[in-house]
């Protein structure tokens, strides 16, 4: 019986096709299989280049191009495209099978032989050629066929090489851009390594190929699961590898190891098939850990849409603070947890009593920054304590002072025998420390950028120092809590263990250009004593600019998005494929409020269930980790963002001030980098300075 296997890069087509469309081509599909003779079903492709494409109808105006075997039963789904372009589409097309890999390539031919002639043309005018320093013998062991060498020779200016990406061979135009980017042939073909077969290789077999690219071609057991595909296209196209992603997944490291790269670089992708990797071929259970419950859950889907085999080692999917208050509660029970208000009170009762010259904001930090950070335990150790990053200078009468203060609010805690998130995760490091065995074999962390140091010593204590023991995905861009640690000064070694992510697969590239002009300038640090860099960072994908505008009120602001929501939902994006950001819980609200009047379906985002059925608004920091099709930024007015609030004034800490306002312009960008396609930005009133500050 015929199967139809699909091509991935036709599940992200697929996902912005118009629902009517995208009905058909499931109704069609899922009957494929039933057909005893799919042939029937097929028309060739007159004067194709490669016999093998075929066509076959969708509606009256759609049709889908269909890979047919020579041999076998497994025939793949291309393209869907209306139907001219189908067929020339078609046409121009031809499959080939790379000798190294042993997987499946598709190159526009019609392209490569039309720019051919020029190229050689203008080359020769050039005193120099791109691969002038690569033999012909090594171009071809590392897959490059005869076509792409011929081509390869003529380039000269590495714009060439990327303006032809769309036409060559996929494989074999990323081995020529390793090579054009100051690889070595060694380098590349240990870029490929995760991708080489030891099984020889037919590159006349197609159909063997096919089946050998599960990176690249999903095979669809049975209509169920056929439809399951198409129903959430972007989740299985979420999980799929490029071989540097694959080589950090499967690496072994002699110790604890990170990949750091810009938003939608893969880090996530990368964390999820690391924990596949370990629980499949490591020693023991798996920990996979970030920051939030929201990113907790993401990646507990992501988890289960990878299939890890039922042999492997359990994958525990949890968050730090719910590590630490399970590890506590087995010991002493559920804690009774202190709330942000009754913890300001409580310091201001003791600034006021001990008429300390403090704000109750900057003697909780001071506790949580060096006290709690650096393990301080008495007046001594906080007189000689690192307070870099603290801003404000104290002598040694105010560290009194301030240890004091310190002293008091330990003493009122422990008498009302309550605790705050960091106390009990001291306290459950400490419990792990005396036990005999540690509970996980390998920890990965994602989002690592916001993690505390009382956090990063729990989950040092949760695994033994070894191969593989710690794995940390981050963005130091993407911090946007106050918590800056060194990951050495937490006991963490990452030198000669970090690999850097950069090409951006979420974000077009117009988006991803305007929001990183929001950081331009801002020096950030790579939690590893030096400075985070985006140079090279780049996205691959083009879509429409950033749309700005500027209302004159709040209510103006809100009925301007209901028309931009409207707008896309009718453009076919679904409800659960838009994102709307705020600043401040209040806009937020509002704006739930607002589009619920219109009546559109709408959900916060903190709310996980129904996420494909409604529209998520949410704070910018719930944006975290998470990404829509299109996304509104709401509220980026001038005193918003930077929300006042969040600010320490210049006058009364300026080091700190600056860092409360890198930390804010992160957020916004965090909020910004959350969209795939679309991304409206709107303020009302003045903008935010860091609009206008966009180059
Ligand atoms: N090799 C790849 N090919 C195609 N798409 C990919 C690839 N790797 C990642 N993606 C897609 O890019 C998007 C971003 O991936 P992911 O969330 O892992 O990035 P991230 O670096 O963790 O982002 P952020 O730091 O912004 O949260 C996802 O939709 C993912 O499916």
């Amino acid at each position: 019986m015929a199967r139809l296997a699909i091509d991935r890069d036709f599940l992200r087509d697929f996902a912005k096709l118009e629902k009517p469309v995208t009905a058909r081509v499931t109704e069609v599909f899922a009957k494929f299989e039933q057909a005893t003779y799919a042939g029937q079903h097929l028309e060739p492709v007159v004067n194709a280049r490669d016999k093998r494409m075929h066509t076959i109808r969708i509606d009256r105006f759609w049709r889908g191009v269909v890979l047919a075997p020579d041999t076998g039963d497994v025939y793949t789904l291309l393209k869907v495209l209306p139907h001219d372009d189908a067929y020339t589409w078609a046409m121009r097309r031809q499959v080939s099978v790379n000798s190294v890999t042993g997987r499946i390539e598709i190159r526009d031919v019609v392209a490569i032989d039309g720019s051919l002639p020029q190229l050689t043309m203008m080359a020769e005018q050039q005193p120099e050629r791109l691969f002038a320093h690569v033999k012909d013998a090594d171009l071809r062991r590392l897959g490059v066929d005869e076509q792409t060498l011929a081509f390869a020779r003529a380039l000269t200016d590495p714009v060439q090489l990327d303006a032809a990406r769309g036409f060559l061979p996929g494989n074999q135009w990323d081995v020529l851009y390793g090579l054009a980017a100051g690889l070595s042939v060694e380098e590349v073909w240990a870029e490929l390594g995760a991708a080489q077969t030891s099984e020889p290789i037919d590159t006349e077999d197609v159909a063997a190929a096919v089946e050998r690219s599960p990176e690249r071609i999903v095979l669809a057991n049975g209509p169920d699961e056929l439809i399951a595909l198409f129903r959430n296209p972007f989740a299985l196209w979420r999980v799929y590898l490029h071989p540097t992603q694959h080589r950090v997944a499967a690496a072994s490291f002699s110790g604890p190891a990170r990949v750091t790269g810009g938003p939608g670089t893969g880090k996530t992708v990368v964390a999820l098939h690391r924990a596949r990797h370990l629980a499949t071929n490591g020693t023991g259970p798996v920990l996979l850990t970030t920051f939030t419950s929201t990113l907790a859950v993401s990646l507990a889907a992501g988890v289960k849409l990878l299939e890890v085999p039922e042999t492997a080692a359990p994958i525990d999917v949890r968050h730090v603070d719910q590590l630490s208050h399970q590890v506590f509660s087995e010991h002493h029970g559920r804690p009774t947890l202190l709330s942000h208000e009754e913890e300001t009170d409580l310091w201001r009762g003791i600034a006021r009593r001990l008429e300390l010259p403090f704000t109750e904001a900057f003697l909780a930090e001071e506790w949580r920054q060096v006290v709690l950070a650096q393990q301080v335990d008495d007046a001594g150790a906080y007189l000689e304590a690192k307070r870099s990053g603290r801003g404000r200078r104290l002598g040694p009468r105010q560290k009194a002072q301030v240890w004091q203060a310190v002293h008091e609010f330990t003493a009122e805690l422990a008498q009302r025998q309550v605790w705050t998130h960091e106390t009990v995760c001291i306290e459950a490091t400490r419990l792990l420390g005396q036990r005999p065995d540690r509970p996980y074999r390998h920890v990965i962390v994602d989002e690592a950028q916001d993690l505390n140091p009382m956090q990063w010593r729990l989950l040092r204590a949760l695994v033994a120092p070894g191969p593989d023991d710690l794995f940390i995905a981050g963005d130091t861009h993407q911090r946007i809590y106050a918590n800056r640690v060194s990951l050495r000064e937490v006991g963490i070694l990452v030198a000669g263990r970090s690999s850097r992510l950069t090409v951006n697969y979420r974000t077009t590239a117009e988006i991803l250009a305007w929001s990183l002009g929001m950081l331009h300038g801002e020096r950030i640090d790579d939690m590893d004593a030096g400075l985070e860099t985006i140079a090279g960072y780049r996205s691959e994908v083009h879509g429409d600019l950033p749309a700005l505008r500027g209302h004159r009120t709040r209510n103006a602001e809100l009925e301007s998005l209901v028309g931009t929501v409207r707008g896309w939902l009718d453009a076919g994006v679904a409800p659960g494929e838009i994102g709307i950001a705020a600043r401040s819980n209040g806009l937020a609200n509002s704006a739930r409020e607002a589009l619920a009047a219109a009546g559109l379906p709408v959900r916060p985002l903190a709310k996980t269930e129904q996420a494909d059925e409604s529209i998520g608004i949410g704070t910018m920091h719930r944006m975290k980790g998470l990404e829509f099709r299109c996304v509104a930024v709401i509220g980026v007015t001038e005193h918003q963002v930077p929300a006042s609030a969040a600010v320490t004034p210049a006058a009364e800490d300026e080091t700190i001030h600056n860092q409360d306002m890198q930390r804010e312009r992160c957020l916004l960008f965090v909020a910004c980098t959350r969209a795939r396609e679309q991304l409206a930005v709107s303020w009302h009133g003045s903008p935010s300075p860091f609009l206008t500050s966009v180059k």
